[in-house]
């Protein structure tokens, strides 16, 4: 691939750009938001500015309710050979553009599986994609040229393909991420009004699980709308779930001994199976899920301590997988949960120790 064109600089295109940039395709990047544009064009993602058209492949990274209207005038002014989108639903943008008229045999609907909870150009990075499966639902439709570019796109963002048929698509990402974005946010608004005193040790717990309720109202109203039966149906299983859930802890709460043995067996086999649900989580780079060894470290609230962590564990030898810092207000230390290959633990708490950090047993 030569060239390309990225519609909509935010998060996913500007990521997009940056990655192909980064392998030396010419890209040309547009926005409806002016100041987006300017400042996509400033991270390095690309020009501004009418392309020879046409492209090799143009990349529509907008809201899904824009998908069809922005490929449909794409292709009015054949602006590529082929076309491609990265919206987080499937089916409906596909319906739309058929309806529209977008000529099938060069578009291929995508998604890639990675994101942020930030918006906008300034949130884009050029490895978003690194190891993360990339979906592509082509129909009998679509022409083996698309097909082809799109794979390209995928490989030069150093991704992984995989291909699904578009309402498959859908259902399986509204059990793995629309619906678990609706819980998150459902999580963090209990918290919009918690006292001083819980908000001060809320800790890496609830963190984890309320992170991606910070993403963009108005972006998730887009993606939960185009898919709203499908999580709709998840909602409802996760209602029956918690609805047990509460019936259990009130038993446990109750004077009936009865109740509450029962209630603690129900509870424990909930719990169980979130242990078995969560074991289906692949781990980094879509890989599965590895078991690795945790090497904590006490540093000091100073600047550069933790570059000079990193470096000290660089000089051990030792690759970070996976890195957590807990750090309390007012306190002058921090904690830092290092993630390692279990055969490298020991060796580096070892020489981490020569060095003289503090590493927690
Ligand atoms: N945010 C994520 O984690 C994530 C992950 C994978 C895929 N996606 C999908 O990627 C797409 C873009 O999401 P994002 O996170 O980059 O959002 P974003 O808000 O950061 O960027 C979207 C951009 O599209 C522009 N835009 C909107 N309508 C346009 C139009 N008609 N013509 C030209 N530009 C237009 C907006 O001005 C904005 O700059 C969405 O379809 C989303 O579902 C998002
Ligand atoms: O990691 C995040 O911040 C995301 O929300 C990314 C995430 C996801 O649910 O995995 C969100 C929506 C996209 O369509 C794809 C990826």
């Amino acid at each position: 691939m030569r060239t390309a064109a990225v519609i909509g600089t935010g998060l996913i295109g500007t990521s997009v750009a940056l990655a192909l940039t980064r392998r030396g395709v010419a890209v040309y990047l547009s926005d409806r938001d002016e100041s987006v544009l300017r400042t996509a064009a400033s991270l390095g993602a690309g020009q501004v500015g009418d392309p020879v058209v046409p492209v090799d492949l143009a990349v529509v990274a907008v809201p899904p309710a824009y998908v069809a209207t922005v490929l449909e005038e794409a292709q009015r002014r054949g602006l590529a050979t082929t076309y491609t989108d990265v919206a987080s639903v499937k089916a409906g943008p596909q319906a739309a553009a058929a309806a529209h008229g977008v000529d099938q045999k060069t578009y291929i609907g995508g998604h890639p599986l990675a994101g942020r909870e930030v918006a906008g150009p300034l949130a884009g990075r050029a490895d978003l994609f690194d190891g993360r499966p990339w979906v592509l639902t082509p129909t009998a439709d679509t022409g083996r040229d698309a097909l082809n570019r799109a794979l390209e796109l995928i490989s030069l963002c150093g991704a992984v393909p995989v291909v699904m048929d578009a309402a498959d698509h859908d259902h399986a990402v509204a059990l793995i991420s629309h619906a678990p974005h609706v819980v998150s946010v459902l999580m963090a608004a209990r918290l919009e009004h918690a006292s001083e005193d819980a908000a001060r040790i809320a800790g890496p717990g609830v963190r984890d699980v309320t992170r991606i309720a910070a993403g963009d109202p108005l972006l998730w109203q887009e993606i939960l709308s185009s898919n709203a039966a499908a999580v709709a149906d998840v909602l409802e299983e996760y209602a029956s779930d918690l609805s047990g859930a509460v019936i259990a802890l009130r038993a446990l709460a109750g004077d009936d001994a009865d109740k509450r043995d029962a209630g603690r067996e129900d509870l424990v086999a909930l719990l169980r199976r979130g242990n078995a649900g969560h074991s289906r989580v692949p781990g980094k780079h879509g890989a599965p899920r590895a078991v690795y060894a945790t090497v904590t470290v006490v540093i000091s609230d100073a600047p550069g301590e933790l570059a000079r962590l990193f470096a000290a564990v660089g000089a051990a030898g030792v690759n970070i997988e996976d890195v957590r810092i807990e750090h309390s207000p007012g306190q002058q230390a921090g904690l830092v949960t290092l993630q390692v290959a279990p055969d490298s633990a020991d060796r580096l708490a070892e020489r981490l120790g020569e060095r003289g950090w503090t590493v927690q047993s």
